[in-house]
């Protein structure tokens, strides 16, 4: 299922400087030309040793919703220059009226683990149009990486606890609020306090209830009395909003008479003081009462580090509540996805020429440095894991099997020499063919299953939090050939 809030083209999404690109294509006669183009991302968020990617299911409905409406059009003709003048000219918009998407896209599905440097998304049509795909595919991609990533270092650290999403009042708006959830739930959320993302994306919907509740009776006792009454099936008692452990007690109670009819207190909630020493007081007093099977759920500014800290210090804790942290991608507010001209088709016809120019973008920073090529990543590995992934350029190397040797690109000397018989998997897929959407989208939970066992095939050093092992991602050796010597040949054309 895709986000219905994009039910209609938002073309005009997009940043002005592709649509004044798009017109110089068009003027300048260049708007067909073949171009490819790769997404990537250069770091790892969070310091950390991997990346979920996610948002792929948005880039389908993105692009099969595409058109530029009469409206659209209507608004793109009031641009002016410096000098009142239209920006763009008539046969222009007439143009753009017209414009069926015919680009084809590669991808890595989403909740699979990627890495920096590796295209998540590839696409290859009439530059024009590829250009006018920039701004929204890294809108799309790059937060709900962000927070699919978050959601999975959260699902590390909880193991097999509950975590619930409980973003929605602090999201960067609707849109981050609605993106949020699902990536949260796809990364391994357990369910969201956000009932529309329940209802469009089928994630399973859970809360407990507000401080203003029980504010709003005389004393706790009866709030908690009341609410188990109207809702006999889903208590979870909010304790802290006098005195948490006389909260516990007086849960307790509503507990036994909820028992006496036949439900049960399924939980308490701790939303604030020492969360280690209150839930394991908690705890004590539950069990003491009988009530072993009442989870204790806490809230209150968490985030992975500080979930490992209580569970280090012997917290009590079975469910998590995390909102804030979750969905602003505390503390990294973007991944820097990057998308970038890897190749331009040559004129066909003309003799010797070769198919494709490759492009890259030069840099002072070797990490700016793009990767020229029509590109593919291959990840080995073996019944235990993932070994190393492998950029190629498939105009160099198909899809087919055969030895292949991957260079370090922070180190040339250092190889890596893979058999024909090495367990592979080419990771990105076919999603449109020529403007046809070729790929059939997995249901939101089985993109949420992907992700673990994706987390499984990685070695757990990759998976730590503090100074990771970087995982071996490398360019297979022509590609770091034609790399080199593009920025040789760049570098001095560069100096002339
Ligand atoms: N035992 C603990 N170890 C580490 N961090 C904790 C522990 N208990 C609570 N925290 C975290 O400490 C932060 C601040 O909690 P603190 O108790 O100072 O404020 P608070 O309880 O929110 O106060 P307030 O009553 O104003 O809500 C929160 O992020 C909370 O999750
Ligand atoms: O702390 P978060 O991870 O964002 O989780 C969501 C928070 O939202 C609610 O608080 P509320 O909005 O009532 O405000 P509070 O900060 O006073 O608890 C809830 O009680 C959590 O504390
Ligand atoms: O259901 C809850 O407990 C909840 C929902 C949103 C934010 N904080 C808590």
């Amino acid at each position: 299922m895709t986000n219905k809030l994009y039910d209609t083209s938002l073309s005009l999404l997009t940043d002005l400087y592709q649509v004044t690109m798009a017109y110089g294509y068009w003027k300048s006669e260049t708007a067909e030309k073949e171009a490819v183009f790769n997404l990537y991302f250069r770091k790892n968020p969070f310091n950390g040793g991997f990346t979920i990617a996610c948002g792929l299911a948005n880039v389908v409905g993105y692009i099969n919703n595409f058109g530029f409406s009469k409206k659209d059009l209507r608004y793109l003709r009031t641009l002016t220059g410096h000098d009142k003048k239209p920006l763009f000219e008539e046969a222009f918009l007439d143009y753009l009226a017209n414009l069926k998407l015919s680009c084809s896209v590669e991808a890595i599905p989403e909740g699979t683990v990627v890495f920096p440097n590796e295209p998540l998304v590839r696409v290859r049509g009439p530059i024009l149009q590829c250009q006018l795909l920039e701004t929204p595919l890294l809108n799309l991609i790059n937060f709900e990486s962000l927070i699919a990533t978050k959601a999975a270092r959260l699902r590390l650290v909880a193991d097999t606890d509950q975590l619930l999403e409980f973003g929605l009042r602090r999201a960067q708006g609707v849109d981050g609020g609605m993106t949020a959830s699902r990536a949260a739930y796809i990364g391994g959320c357990d369910a969201t306090s956000n009932v529309l993302a329940g209802k469009l994306y089928d994630i399973p919907v859970r809360g407990t209830h507000a401080h203003s509740w029980v504010m709003s009776f005389d004393d706790e006792l009866q709030a908690f009395d009341t609410y188990a009454q109207v809702m006999p099936n889903n208590v979870t008692l909010l304790v802290d909003t006098y005195d948490t452990l006389q909260g516990v007690r007086h849960a307790i109670e509503t507990g036994r008479k909820l028992e006496a009819h036949g439900h049960k207190l399924a939980g308490i909630r701790l939303d604030s003081g020492d969360l280690a020493y209150l839930s394991i007081e908690a705890r004590k007093l539950l069990d003491e009462a009988g009530f072993q099977d009442t989870a204790i759920v806490a809230s209150n500014d968490l985030d992975e580090t500080i979930i490992n800290s209580l569970k280090q210090q012997g917290a009590k804790i079975t469910i998590w509540g995390v909102g804030t942290k979750l969905v602003t991608a505390f503390d990294q507010p973007a991944l820097g996805g990057v998308y970038k001209l890897a190749a331009l088709q040559n004129e066909s016809g003309m003799d010797g020429a070769e198919k494709w120019s490759y492009k890259m973008k030069l840099s002072e920073q070797a990490i700016k440095i793009s990767t020229p090529g029509i590109q593919q990543v291959r990840r080995f590995r073996d019944e235990r894991g993932f070994l190393a992934d492998m950029i190629y350029n498939t105009e160099e190397m198909n899809g087919s099997d055969r030895p292949s040797t991957m260079i370090d690109p922070m180190d040339f000397t250092k190889r890596r020499r893979f058999d024909a018989n090495q367990l592979y998997e080419d990771l990105l897929v076919p999603v449109f063919q020529e403007g046809k959407c070729v790929y059939s989208l997995p249901d939101i939970h089985a993109v949420r299953a992907r992700v673990q066992t994706q987390l499984a095939g990685l070695h757990p050093g990759v998976k730590r939090f503090v100074n990771p092992h970087t995982y071996p991602v490398g360019l297979e050796k022509s590609l770091h050939e034609l790399k080199t010597n593009l920025i040789l040949k760049l570098r001095e054309a560069a100096s002339q």
